[in-house]
């Protein structure tokens, strides 16, 4: 019987391969009631051509151009739609919405012996991610970061010291880009734990933020099929051996700011005692809100807000300055123009520009928006999974779990919302109507939208507008070689990091 059993596979095996990915194909193609939904037919049968384009860095290329060419709903894979739709972003994200954090996430989800490590970044549970964000909302708002301001002040001295030396009217080229993430990288340590860990004078020389940038590529292409997480480094055998190889094995340099996050718990509560007029830093107002309610916020969340904003706010902070800067240097007449307001705002080349200033001049903030507008810093979709029953996504009928999102890249170039949408015009934000205004700002996806809106913004206007502007007053900046605006390379790994952001600083007197 085994025999005859082993004689027919022998016989038919090529026929028997041939329907399995016959089955595998059509399975995949009728899967989450998507076969009529617009895409490339390859898209709909396999994940791979999603996660090459995804492992290539360029996603937010590819997806455009099949949003070009499909329309707003677009079939990106056997089980996610991208789509790219106004209407769609109160469905999907709006505060009563019940679409959920998808499985993309999973990668960067951790556990521990009390269950999923609690951050809201990844959180699928509503309850708690609304107390977490509600029991740290003020520790966020903008009123708690302007008595930070002398912190952030030190940050900015000590990047103008170092270029001032190194740069400034010499004939050597800035990579201001790299100094934009040491920046931000400090701003956001300082500002969450009052010290810093000095990447601007010291560099990334432990290569911290390569090895958090591989993680963020791994949870991209991952994300993708999260189901294989479980079998790479969710694995604590192959994450072991992943280590052996390669820096940046998933645990470490999580691990690592995990670490400084809870022990920094420690050493601020006993500050807190020593010298209760310490700047009221991030953590320092997460514990005093704590020891006014201990029921409110728990030690393990307390460690998980710290650790999030390193973990969100260095790259993406970054990225927006970068784009900022980018167009500062690529439009010296609109540079031009930002000098002027802000020195009939009163501001000088000698000193640091003050938040209260810069946050109301509105040439300045449409400059910021605009930039951050044609180079979101998240530039992959925001994934969301549609929730028992289904739902209609547009004319399209959805089962439950397919994964949905809006992508700032693509829904920040329809021309519709946003004409001539590849020109950088800041005064689309000046000059627009009301009811243009108004599409325009829910279009603004760059910070996300609903429930799970940027904890950070905040953090990060009060960085960028900081910043920029003092740079600004202080040098003149110009390109190396006339095309180096069209050749700066983004990769993105969901942050769409930039590579090339080098220039001439010269003083402006
Ligand atoms: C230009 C800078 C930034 C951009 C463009 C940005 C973008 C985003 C986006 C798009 C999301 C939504 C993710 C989603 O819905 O799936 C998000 C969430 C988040 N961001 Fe930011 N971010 C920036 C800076 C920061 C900073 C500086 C911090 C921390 C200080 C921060 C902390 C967070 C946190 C904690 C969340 C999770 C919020 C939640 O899920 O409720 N971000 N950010």
């Amino acid at each position: 019987m085994s025999s005859s059993i082993i004689s027919l596979v022998g016989a038919y095996w090529p026929a028997m391969v041939i329907l399995v990915i016959i089955l595998y194909v059509l399975r995949n193609r009728f899967s989450y009631n998507l076969h009529s939904t617009p895409g490339p037919f390859l898209n709909s049968i396999s994940a791979a051509p999603r996660m090459i384009s995804v492992w290539n860095g360029k996603s937010h290329l590819d997806d455009h151009a099949l949003h070009l060419k499909y329309g707003p709903i677009v079939r990106v894979a056997p089980h996610i739609i991208s789509i790219s739709d106004l209407s769609a972003v109160d469905q999907i994200y709006g505060i009563s919405s019940n679409f959920f954090k998808s499985d993309f996430w999973e990668p960067v989800r951790f556990y521990d012996e009390e269950g999923i490590v609690p951050d809201p970044l990844v959180l699928k549970d509503k309850t708690l991610h609304s107390r977490m964000k509600r029991n740290a909302n003020n520790a966020y708002a903008t009123t708690s970061l302007i008595q930070l301001e002398p912190l952030l002040d030190d940050i900015i001295e000590r990047l103008l010291r170092v270029l001032d030396e190194a740069y400034v009217n010499k004939p050597k080229v800035c990579d201001i880009g790299e100094y934009l993430h040491f920046f931000s990288m400090d701003a956001i340590f300082a500002l969450t734990f009052g010290n810093d860990l000095n990447f601007i004078e010291k560099g990334d020389k432990d290569g911290n933020i390569q090895m958090l940038q591989d993680s963020m590529r791994y949870l991209s292409v991952v994300g993708q099929s999260p189901w294989m997480h479980r079998y790479l480094k969710g694995n604590p055998y192959i994450d072991f051996l992943i280590g052996l190889f390669s820096k940046s094995s998933n645990g470490t340099i999580l691990e690592q700011i995990m670490n400084i996050a809870i022990s920094q718990r420690t050493k601020t509560l006993e500050d807190m005692s020593d010298d209760p007029d310490a700047p009221c830093t991030f953590l320092k107002r997460l514990l005093l809100n704590q020891q006014r309610n201990p029921k409110s916020i728990t030690d393990r969340e307390l460690n998980t807000h710290s650790f999030g904003n390193i973990i969100a706010g260095g790259d993406t902070t970054s990225t927006a300055m970068r784009a900022v800067f980018a167009n500062v240097t690529q439009y010296p007449e609109k540079a031009d123009r930002l000098v002027a307001e802000l020195l009939e705002a009163g501001c000088d080349k000698d000193s640091i520009v003050r938040y209260t200033v810069s946050s109301n001049l509105p040439y300045l903030n449409a400059f910021i928006k605009e930039s951050m507008r044609l180079h979101p810093s998240v530039g992959m979709m925001l994934s969301r999974e549609v929730p028992q029953g289904g739902a209609m996504i547009g004319p399209y009928k959805v089962a439950a779990g397919t994964e949905v999102g809006v992508n700032a890249w693509i829904i920040h170039r329809d021309p519709d919302i946003f004409p001539n949408p590849d020109e950088f015009n800041p005064d689309r934000w000046i000059t627009a109507d009301a009811s243009d205004l108004s599409r325009m700002k829910r279009a603004f996806f760059a910070f996300g939208g609903g429930r799970h809106t940027c904890s950070g913004q905040h953090i990060s206007m009060f960085e960028i507008s900081k910043l920029l502007p003092t740079l600004l007053l202080r040098y003149r900046t110009s390109w190396v070689h006339p095309n180096d605006y069209q050749n700066i390379d983004v990769s993105n790994y969901f942050f769409t990091v930039q590579k090339g952001v080098k220039v001439n600083l010269t003083s402006r007197d």
